[in-house]
């Protein structure tokens, strides 16, 4: 086994104050993702797959458990050290890509390094290294109004990347793509994945996007209801995920 790049453990989060309505959307979450590993995490609507995604990326904070990332123990930093932990350790990549329209595409994939005061000649070739790694090389200089669904999620998937996090943090990154589209991003994630070793969590309702991870969580009502691991082939694991997936929701539900 490698290194252990997120470390859940029992995980709780509450939404409302003590004496109101209290909603528990996660309840006592343990996993484990390992320094390479393309994890996704499936389950019904509202059964708190988004709530755990946003209190591993430090964005939201969890009413009880512990979550380490890279190490670090994120569930006790302060407001100031998680905005720095966040731009350094952290890749995200949304379903509405988050690209800045008034920004190149170039300067979008700078904008973690910008941020994080990295000298702009070191800049230039992290940039092209990681547009190359995405075969985004040709559309660096231009605006995100001007290109395709596809390639915008490539830039943003670019952007993610940049700066060598410890994990990319993605939710529904195929969800505004059509079918060709989100096939080649899974594609290019799954290159990024096997050949440069990076680590992902994905949040996914789609099976066909889910059968390229290695291994799939399973969250319903907020707890881990079951676990599978890709053996034989994607279209092997893609069937064994709908059929998952049949076991605890009806089939309108799952979308
Ligand atoms: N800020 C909040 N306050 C109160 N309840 C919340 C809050 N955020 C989420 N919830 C509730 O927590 C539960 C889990 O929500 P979450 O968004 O994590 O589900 P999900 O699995 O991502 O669903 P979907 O697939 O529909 O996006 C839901 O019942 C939701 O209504």
């Amino acid at each position: 086994m490698g290194t252990t790049v997120v470390n859940v453990k029992d995980v709780q989060k509450v939404f409302g104050k003590r004496n109101e309505n209290q909603y528990r959307a996660l309840n006592g979450v343990s996993f484990n993702i390992q320094e390479g590993e393309f994890v996704g995490v499936m389950g019904p609507s509202g059964a708190g797959k988004t709530t755990l995604l946003n209190v591993v990326s430090t964005l939201d904070k969890p009413t009880g458990g512990a979550i380490q990332i890279a190490g670090t123990d994120i569930t006790h930093m302060k407001q100031g050290q998680l905005a720095d932990f966040r731009s350094e350790q952290l890749g995200f990549i949304f379903q509405d890509f988050n690209l800045l329209e008034n920004l190149t595409v170039y300067e979008n994939i700078a904008l973690p390094l910008s941020l994080q005061g990295v000298p702009s000649r070191k800049i230039k070739p992290s940039v092209q290294e990681v547009a190359a790694k995405l075969g985004i090389t040709n559309i660096l200089e231009k605006y995100p109004a001007t290109i395709s669904g596809g390639q915008k999620q490539r830039a943003a998937a670019a952007r993610a990347l940049v700066h060598e996090p410890a994990i990319i943090l993605a939710d529904e990154p195929t969800g505004a793509l059509d079918s060709k589209s989100a096939k080649s991003l899974m594609e290019a994630m799954v290159h990024l994945h096997k050949n440069h070793h990076v680590s992902i969590m994905l949040v996914t309702h789609d099976p066909l996007s889910a059968s390229y991870c290695d291994r799939i969580l399973f969250i319903q009502d907020g707890e881990l209801y079951k676990e599978i691991f890709r053996k034989g082939s994607r279209n092997e694991f893609h069937q064994t995920i709908l059929d998952a997936l049949s076991e605890f929701t009806s089939p309108d539900e799952v979308e």
